[in-house]
């Protein structure tokens, strides 16, 4: 098995078929609809919130709205449809999320897009909410996870998910690796070819994501979306609390499964940290977009499928030699 991670790869250039990288063309599908980039905010409670929702998506960009509000999911649903938009929420397994599924059928609140988020996704419960779902609301996408093998994303797909999130402890706030010895943490690259080789439906690599650059990586490696949180937390936009440190405000960025966001101190496999400010969301979801059109340029192309085809070369832990971004 070939292990690396983000930082050990450097992709290689094609020629040039574009006289501007504003030709190049960053749209993604996911199921029915078609988005303007394949990155998704992480469905984090200091990351999104209703609000971004609904601007991501009058704008045209996938987002998943975070599941630490239960009571308010239907209503969320009914406000985005009534405007046309698509409703694209999270669910965790426990049994009163079965309830939720069956209000929803119900009331005929059909959610565009639902994402089973849970830690440990290749599990039965996990199974049994996508067979849940799929019965209840068969026109909606279910996305499952997370997970991190082959098997897993096998699984989730044949009980009926239509994409598979892949990422057991890369992510910035995480410390599951630390805690319990497991996950992708530091191989989440390879983590996400070795999942994309067995997956016959779409992958979104969740967690690790640093730079940009990273991005055209993750497709290059076979992810259809990537989902990230540090690069989008500390936005003027972004939800939670801002401090000023030494003249430098800075905003808070904490785990799902942090005692921040349990409210207790009980299977706590997540921390806070305080990131300083970046200015609007808008800006820096402009930027990632110019650089993936650079990162279309570089291979070759004009769209995403481009990407997917480029040679790499392995360079162990040495792109940055020594730089900062
Ligand atoms: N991508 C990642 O690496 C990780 C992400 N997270 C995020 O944190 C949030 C909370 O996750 P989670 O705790 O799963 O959600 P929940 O607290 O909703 O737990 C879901 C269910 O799964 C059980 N469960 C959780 N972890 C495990 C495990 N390792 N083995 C067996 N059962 C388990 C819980 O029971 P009980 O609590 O009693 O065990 C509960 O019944 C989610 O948003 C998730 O995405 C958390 C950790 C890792
Ligand atoms: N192990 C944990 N992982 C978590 C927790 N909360 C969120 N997450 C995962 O991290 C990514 C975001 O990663 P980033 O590197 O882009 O910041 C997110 O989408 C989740 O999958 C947690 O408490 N523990």
């Amino acid at each position: 098995m070939k292990i690396f991670d983000y930082e050990d790869i450097q992709l290689v250039p094609n020629k040039c078929i574009v006289n501007s990288r504003s030709e190049c063309d960053t749209t993604v599908t996911l199921g029915k609809y078609s988005f303007k980039m394949p990155v998704v905010p992480a469905n984090m409670q200091t990351i999104v919130d209703e609000t971004i929702s609904e601007w991501l998506a009058e704008n045209g960009y996938f987002y998943i709205m975070h599941r630490f509000e239960e009571e308010k999911r239907a209503p969320f649903i009914e406000r985005m449809h009534a405007k046309n938009l698509i409703a694209s929420i999270s669910v965790g397994v426990k049994d009163y999320e079965y309830g939720f599924i069956d209000e929803l059928a119900e009331k005929k609140l059909n959610p565009e897009f639902i994402t089973i988020d849970i830690a440990h996704g290749h599990s039965d419960s996990v199974i049994s909410m996508i067979k849940y779902i799929k019965e209840k609301l068969p026109e909606t996408f279910v996305i499952a996870g997370n997970v991190g093998t082959p098997e897993a994303v096998r699984e989730l797909e044949n009980a009926g998910a239509d994409a598979t999130k892949v990422g057991i402890g890369p992510g910035k706030v995480c410390i599951t690796k630390i805690k319990t010895g497991f996950g992708t943490g530091g191989w989440q690259l390879a983590a996400v070819r070795r999942c994309s080789k067995a997956a016959r439906k779409p992958i979104i690599a969740d967690g690790g994501i640093r730079t940009h650059g990273d991005i055209a990586k993750s497709i290059r490696f076979g992810a259809s979306m990537v989902m990230i949180g540090s690069l989008f937390a500390g936005h003027e936009e972004s939800p939670g609390e801002t401090i000023v440190v030494d003249g430098v405000v800075k905003k808070e960025y904490f785990g799902s499964a942090s005692e921040f966001q349990k409210g207790e101190k009980k299977n706590v496999e997540g921390k806070k940290i305080w990131v300083n400010h970046k200015g609007s969301l808008a800006d820096t979801l402009n930027e990632m977009q110019q650089d993936l059109q650079s990162s279309i340029s570089y291979a070759g192309g004009r769209d995403l499928e481009a990407i997917r085809k480029v040679d790499y070369v392995i360079v162990k832990n040495s792109i940055f030699n020594g730089d900062t971004i």
